[in-house]
């Protein structure tokens, strides 16, 4: 990460929804801008899987003057999401209570409880009105649910190839992820690259629900015919060393999964089509045209059921990771929207 973030502490338990429960929280985030005296300029940013706090590292386009959300303008929030190891209290963080890193011994945690964490974090900060909140992917999942929670929370929602449940076949990437973990012993043990093989082997399947055939063809085509070292083999192995030496260990990339899982803003509610009906804000939702994870299918089926949204669909080649390379066009829809 490029800039520290900010730590906000809570030293008291923190109820998990399953019934578990840490002893503390710890809740990384960054802002940007300045909160404005009427307090309405606040831009809540949810990051996706395996992304953090700054954006600048991620979509620092975002902070531009072109930026239809700029922090000339806003006053932009972006907290790390629990059980990630980029300084949020996760399997990687002393447990208080035993002095040593939690690993296995991190409890299972929801979406739900993300966003308790970014409740807490928004009493800190002060902040009674959220005036647009942007989330992709997982981002999204924090969204759905904290309006879910606060239906007139959220003047305005973006809301980027995410939704408001799992569905099975990414109920079906996560399970293959996790069998992909368990087959390498180590998965559990008490160190920071526990169970990276199966990291690396669950990366890979992540990547092919995150691109698709067009853009490994432009891509990591070879130049020359061959019968072994494809560019497309090492790619899929460099994916992997890359997520462990940013701090995915094993069993923290298991629970993130089984965490996503959970996510249905409909459960014990009244099932989701009667919760989207109750979202007061103005929904700019965004799908991508090539993207295997959401569908615009599904895309639009959940637009049909949020009162007051605008439905419209880019097209990239990036599939499903489109929303973090094609800021430019996720921008454009933003302006228009915000305009
Ligand atoms: C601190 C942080 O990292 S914060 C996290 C920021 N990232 C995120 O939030 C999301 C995770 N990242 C991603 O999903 C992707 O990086 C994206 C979508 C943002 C960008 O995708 P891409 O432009 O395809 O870049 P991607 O990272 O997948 O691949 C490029 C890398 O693969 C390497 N590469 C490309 N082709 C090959 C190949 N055939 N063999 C081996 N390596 C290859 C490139 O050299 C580059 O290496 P580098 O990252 O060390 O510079
Ligand atoms: N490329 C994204 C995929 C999940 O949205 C990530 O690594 O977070």
């Amino acid at each position: 990460m490029s800039e520290n973030p900010e730590i906000l502490k809570i030293e008291k338990a923190f109820p998990l929804e399953m019934g578990g429960e840490l002893p503390e929280l710890e809740i990384a985030y960054h802002t940007w801008g300045q909160l404005n005296e009427k307090k309405d300029n606040v831009v809540w940013v949810f990051h996706a899987l395996t992304a953090n706090s700054n954006l600048a590292d991620w979509w620092g386009d975002i902070l531009c003057d072109e930026s239809a959300l700029s922090p000339n303008k806003y006053f932009i929030v972006c907290a790390n999401i629990l059980g990630s190891p980029y300084g949020t209290s996760s399997p990687l963080t002393i447990n208080p209570k035993t002095g040593e890193r939690y690993y296995s011994d991190f409890p299972m945690y929801t979406i739900r409880d993300m966003v308790a964490a970014h409740k807490i974090l928004r009493d800190h900060l002060g902040i009674e009105k959220i005036a647009i909140g942007l989330g992709g992917s997982m981002g999204g999942f924090q969204a759905y649910e904290w309006v879910a929670q606060e239906p007139a929370l959220f003047e305005k929602l973006i809301l980027v190839v995410t939704g408001p449940r799992e569905l099975p076949w990414r109920l079906a990437v996560h399970a293959s992820q996790r069998i992909a973990i368990e087959a390498d012993p180590t998965w559990r043990d008490r160190d920071m690259r526990a169970g990276e093989h199966g990291v690396a082997a669950a990366r890979a399947i992540g990547m092919l629900s995150y691109r698709n055939h067009t853009i490994f063809n432009q891509t990591q085509a070879d130049s020359e015919s061959k019968t072994e070292g494809f560019r497309a083999d090492s790619y899929m192995r460099y994916q992997g060393k890359k997520l462990i030496d940013r701090k995915f260990q094993g069993y923290l990339l298991w629970l993130m999964t089984k965490g996503m899982d959970t996510h249905d803003i409909g459960r014990n509610r009244g099932g989701v089509e009667a919760v989207l009906k109750t979202i007061q804000a103005e929904v700019l939702q965004i799908s991508i045209d090539s993207d295997l994870l959401f569908p615009a299918d599904e895309q639009q089926w959940i637009s049909t059921h949020i009162p007051n949204v605008t439905y419209r669909e880019i097209n990239s080649l990036y599939g499903h990771d489109g929303f973090l390379t094609e800021f430019g066009k996720i921008n454009k829809l933003m302006l228009e929207f915000l305009r």
